[in-house]
């Protein structure tokens, strides 16, 4: 899912990097493998940072210092394509035409015939296996075909149409143009979510921000922002104190889907997206899926109801008031653990869980427990929790999922290329329970889930991780590609991290 975000300033003798620097911890659940920051300064000079960690681990003060100028875009990673190498972070870099550094969220599901497009038509290497890379390129690409000395904002968008054209898939992304501007652009489907916002000044200048959650616009005082349109595009000039952005919708709206699992776990509660705040639509999760319950079973069955912190906590506790069950924290979140559900690899997750979560003995003891969860994915944290719960001597446990059973790959920017690892492949819902170790699990229906997200602006998603059935579709071998790929980079994870890419201006050199 990933995070991204650039900022310009009206005054260009401040530097933007401490701004960028403070962004990336707002956006940091977006992704914690790899964070990046591209600068430009005076004479169209570009400088980075990036690398595999935190953006805390990676913005060393020293590093910050190198960050010169008053324009720039950040990235905080989480892999869905490709491996979890340092040559993989993001932004990425290419020289020819102009010098362009682009940030990107999503996934392209075409890989295969782009890098044959890349190869044989347009004659550029790519060198990692990061599908950023290519959407890079191939707008590289399209804007080197106007073979001008210098370009205008009309060349911009006819390249980015060009990408529109050739790209499938998600993608909500920030780029830079050396001593040009910033552009932002998002996916005909609006999959991924992409914000534009401004903040003035009493003179009349502005400043301007592009970011992947409201939340980051919010609290750096852009108050004045926008959700781009599915298919919008928009160009900020490097000397935006003097001239404004232009906005086009370069290609017509295919639909606005955006991406339901945004609001069950990817999206801060403090971010509206497409005008949905997302803490409200997980209040509302939290009454449908008690309303389901009541259903399904016997509330004098439950004694108490508790939350898998962090992201549950919000629905769990509506669900509490709903059902009319006391709401207690049955398990302590270290909050020194990240989320645990966008590591890289499954070793990782399944330590860190207990790392992460610890059982209050005293709110689970022999009672009859509810734990609400947000989504089941891999089982990974479901069944330790589970296990801690009875280990605590809870007498039985219940577990409810805020969200449908996950049985697909989530194609557009979660890690799932292997349906197999899902716990919830090719079994029933009670084949889970079992397999989780409770007495019984209960799944919200996806009907309800949407109800909770819906609008009179929105009231399609893209739900292909619960259906199977995927907005933009996939070329034909790309998912078989896409398990080929994991099963490899799983192969040699630990050699992946220390792997050295040819350090050609996308070297994560720290
Ligand atoms: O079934 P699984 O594969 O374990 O994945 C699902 C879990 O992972 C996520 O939590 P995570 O720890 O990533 O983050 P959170 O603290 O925001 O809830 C999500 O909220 C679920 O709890
Ligand atoms: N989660 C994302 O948005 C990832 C972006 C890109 N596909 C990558 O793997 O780097
Ligand atoms: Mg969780």
């Amino acid at each position: 899912m990933c995070g991204v975000l650039g900022i310009a300033l009206a005054d260009q003798s401040n530097g933007v990097a401490p701004e960028l620097f403070d962004g990336c911890l707002f956006l940091q659940h977006r992704g914690q493998d790899a964070a990046g920051i591209a600068t430009c300064g005076q004479r169209g000079r570009l400088y980075q940072c990036k690398g595999n960690g935190m953006a805390r681990d990676v913005f060393t003060q020293h590093r910050m210092a190198g960050l010169v100028g008053s324009m720039g875009i950040a990235h905080l990673r989480y892999p869905t394509a490709g491996s979890s190498a340092n040559s993989e972070a993001q932004p990425f870099y290419v020289n020819s035409p102009y010098g362009i550094c682009l940030g990107h969220n999503g996934n392209l599901v075409n890989t295969l015939s782009l890098r044959r497009y890349m190869d044989e038509d347009v004659h550029r290497h790519i060198n990692t296996d990061s599908d950023s890379e290519l959407l890079l390129n191939l707008f590289a690409s399209e804007l080197e075909k106007h073979n001008k000395y210098r370009v205008n904002n009309e060349d911009i968008f006819l390249a980015l149409e060009g990408v529109y054209r050739l790209c499938r898939g998600g993608y909500a992304c920030v780029g830079m143009l050396a001593g040009f501007g910033m552009i932002g652009f998002r996916d005909p489907n609006g999959i991924r979510p992409l914000l534009f916002g401004e903040r003035s000044y009493p003179d009349g200048t502005k400043d301007y921000m592009l970011a992947s959650e409201s939340v980051v616009l919010k609290a750096s005082g852009f108050n004045v922002y926008r959700d781009l349109a599915p298919g919008e595009a928009v160009i900020i000039p490097k000397d935006c104190g003097k001239s404004a952005p232009e906005f086009k919708q370069v290609v017509p709206m295919n639909s606005y889907r955006p991406d339901l699992f945004e609001y069950v776990y990817f999206a801060r509660p403090d971010s509206v997206l497409d005008g949905i705040s997302v803490y409200h639509t997980r209040l509302q999760m939290g009454i449908k899926l008690a309303e389901n319950i009541m259903k399904n079973m016997d509330p004098n069955e439950i004694d108490v109801v508790v939350s898998v912190p962090d992201t549950a906590r919000t629905c769990a506790q509506e669900c509490a008031n709903t059902l009319q069950k006391p709401y207690r924290e049955g398990f302590v979140k270290n909050r020194y653990v990240g989320r645990t559900f966008i590591m890289p690899n499954q070793k990782e997750r399944v330590s860190s869980v207990r790392r992460k979560l610890n059982p209050m003995e005293s709110e689970l003891r022999g009672k009859k427990v509810l734990i609400v969860d947000d989504s089941i994915v891999r089982g990974t944290t479901s069944k330790e929790i589970i296990t801690m719960a009875k280990e605590s001597g809870a007498l039985k446990v219940f577990f409810a999922s805020a969200a449908p059973a996950i049985r697909f790959n989530h194609i557009y920017g979660i890690d799932l290329a292997d349906t197999k690892q899902l716990v919830a492949y090719n079994k029933s819902t009670e084949e889970v329970a079992n397999e989780l170790g409770c007495e019984k699990v209960i799944y919200q229906s996806l009907n309800d889930l949407i109800d909770c997200c819906k609008t009179n602006e929105i009231s399609k998603f893209e739900v292909g991780v619960f259906t199977g059935n995927y907005v933009t579709g996939v070329e034909d071998g790309y998912l078989l590609e896409l398990e080929r790929m994991r099963a490899l980079n799983k192969a040699k994870q630990c050699d992946a991290k220390a792997e050295f890419d040819i350090g050609l201006y996308n070297a994560a050199d720290y």
